[in-house]
């Protein structure tokens, strides 16, 4: 579903992607690990189109995403569709005057009869046992309420991947404990889920794909969980990222 070749990326003069080159099938749990600053949400803004490679080339669906390709606004729609991202900080994600709305924006966007729309609304309030926020403003919630309510956003528009950067930060242990359920869930209905994040004990429960970045902006392993157990030194690495 996703090619990335050769992919550089540099905010201002030095690279924060160096010659990163993946591919990521439909329906795969991916996890990304790596120190703090090392570019797991700079890949995952290039992912989501919000930000285009240096150099090197990605591939959505087999169509190279470049300027030319969102400028056209039916290709940057369905990407957008296609992968739901799920931003570090919910802050710039919410905008809407209530939950529900918030919820309800995307659907609204794609053009969703009402009654769907108000169905997709509840499925997910209620999936994310939120049902008790739907009428709060989204910017006066805590920081683990709006990032449930960012969550929401991305689930009511059934996108095909979701992208998720440290989606634990700020949860209570049973929000954790909700939010893994969910992803394996998601993950078990065919929904690609990328996830950025520091806590290898959670990432273990969620992706069966493991890429790690080194503080040179690199990918140095790309390795499936079950295999893990046989790298004893990067598994300390990573328990103390
Ligand atoms: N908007 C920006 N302008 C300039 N440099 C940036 C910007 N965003 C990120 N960077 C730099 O790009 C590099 C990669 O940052 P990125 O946020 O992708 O790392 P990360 O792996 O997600 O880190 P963390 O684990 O702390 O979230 C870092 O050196 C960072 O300082």
């Amino acid at each position: 579903m996703l090619v990335l070749q050769h992919i550089h990326y540099a905010y201002s003069q030095s690279d924060s992607l160096s010659d990163i080159s993946l591919t990521i099938n439909a329906g795969e749990a991916v996890a990304f690990m790596g120190p703090n600053g090392s570019g797991k949400s700079t890949l995952f803004k290039l992912i989501n189109g919000l930000i285009q490679p240096s150099a090197g080339q990605y591939y959505f669906k087999d169509q190279l995403v470049d300027t030319r390709f969102l400028k056209k606004p039916t290709q940057a729609t369905a990407l957008h569709r296609a992968i739901g991202f799920v931003f570090q900080n919910s802050d710039v994600q919410l905008f809407n005057e209530t939950v529900r709305a918030e919820l309800a924006f995307g659907p609204e966007q794609m053009g969703l009869a009402p009654d769907v729309i108000q169905q997709r609304v509840n499925d997910c309030l209620a999936l994310l046992q939120i049902e008790k926020l739907a009428d709060r403003v989204p910017y006066q919630l805590s920081g683990g309420e709006k990032k449930l309510v960012a969550l929401g956003s991305v689930l009511t528009m059934n996108p095909e991947m979701i992208v998720l950067d440290e989606p634990f930060n700020g949860l209570s242990a049973a929000y954790q404990a909700l939010l893994i359920r969910l992803l394996q869930q998601l993950n078990a209905a065919g929904k690609g889920i990328l996830i950025a994040s520091h806590n290898l004990a959670q990432v273990k429960q969620v992706a069966k794909r493991l890429v790690v970045f080194n503080e040179n902006h690199q990918v140095t392993h790309d390795l499936p969980l079950t295999k893990l157990k046989q790298k004893p030194v990067l598994q300390q690495t990573l328990a103390l990222l």
